[in-house]
């Protein structure tokens, strides 16, 4: 469904990614682990085209998109939840998934179509319609960015860290939420800090680490993978400096 090859891009002078490879099929979750800086939310960038690809390609469903508008992107079915506080506090619930349906703002019934269902699927929309997103918890604000991509109905949807700043309740209940798109039918790629979560709800594992992929397989598979301990622990102390058993 969306295939990367050989993507390079960065920002100025250096490169980030330097030839990443990854695909993620239809109907699939696929998260995107490494530490910091290893160029996660890059990929999604270069996905959205918020970020031009300086070498290789990115293909959705049979499609270059690597030299389209962001716009075009969004118009194939592949939107971008962003990393975090992406609402309009002063705007009301209502009006900030609205403003979701912007390329089909002139489909009226289209819009009134697509909002009755998000507001069905994500109950947080109704019941807090009228109120200014800024009152919501952080939970709940991360509902709604994901309610107001899904007014476009994507094929595909970009989620970056959407555990980020969340109390474990609101956390299952994103993961609970994701997880219902992708048994709906809708391709998840996701970068996620929290390993165990993200890998916990994925079907499939990327590690990413230093602008390359250096692991790629099922979730489980990446999870129980020796490197990942190297990768977020250190990697098991060296002989030399490990404590003797006490005599
Ligand atoms: N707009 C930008 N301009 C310049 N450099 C950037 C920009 N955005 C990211 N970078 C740099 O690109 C590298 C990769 O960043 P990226 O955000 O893709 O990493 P990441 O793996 O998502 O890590 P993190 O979880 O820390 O965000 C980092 O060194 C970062 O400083």
């Amino acid at each position: 469904m969306l295939t990367l090859s050989g993507v390079t891009a960065g920002y100025g002078g250096g490169n980030v990614l330097q030839g990443v490879d990854l695909h993620c099929a239809e109907r699939t979750v696929t998260c995107i682990v490494g530490p910091n800086g290893a160029g996660k939310s890059t990929v999604l960038k270069v996905i959205s085209g918020l970020l031009r690809c300086r070498a290789g390609s990115v293909e959705m469903a049979g499609t270059r998109t690597d030299a389209l508008a962001p716009e075009a992107i969004l118009r194939l079915g592949i939107t971008q939840v962003p990393q975090s506080q992406a609402l309009f506090p002063g705007m009301s619930v209502r009006e900030n998934v609205l403003l979701g349906g912007y390329l089909i703002r002139r489909d009226r019934k289209l819009l009134a179509r697509r909002y009755d269902e998000v507001r069905a699927r994500i109950p947080v929309v109704a019941e807090r319609a009228h109120e200014h997103a800024g009152n919501l918890s952080g939970g709940q604000r991360r509902m709604v960015e994901v309610a107001r991509c899904l007014m476009l109905d994507p094929k595909v949807l970009l989620l970056d860290e959407p555990s980020l700043g969340l109390d474990p309740k609101s956390l299952a209940a994103v993961a609970d939420l994701i997880q219902s798109l992708n048994a709906a039918g809708t391709t998840v790629l996701l970068v996620e800090q929290n390993v165990r979560l993200g890998l916990g709800l994925a079907t499939h594992g990327v590690v990413m680490e230093g602008g390359k992929v250096r692991l790629t397989g099922t979730a489980a598979q990446v999870r129980d993978h020796p490197e990942m301990a190297t990768l977020y622990l250190g990697g098991p102390p060296p002989a030399a400096t490990r404590t003797a058993p006490a005599t």
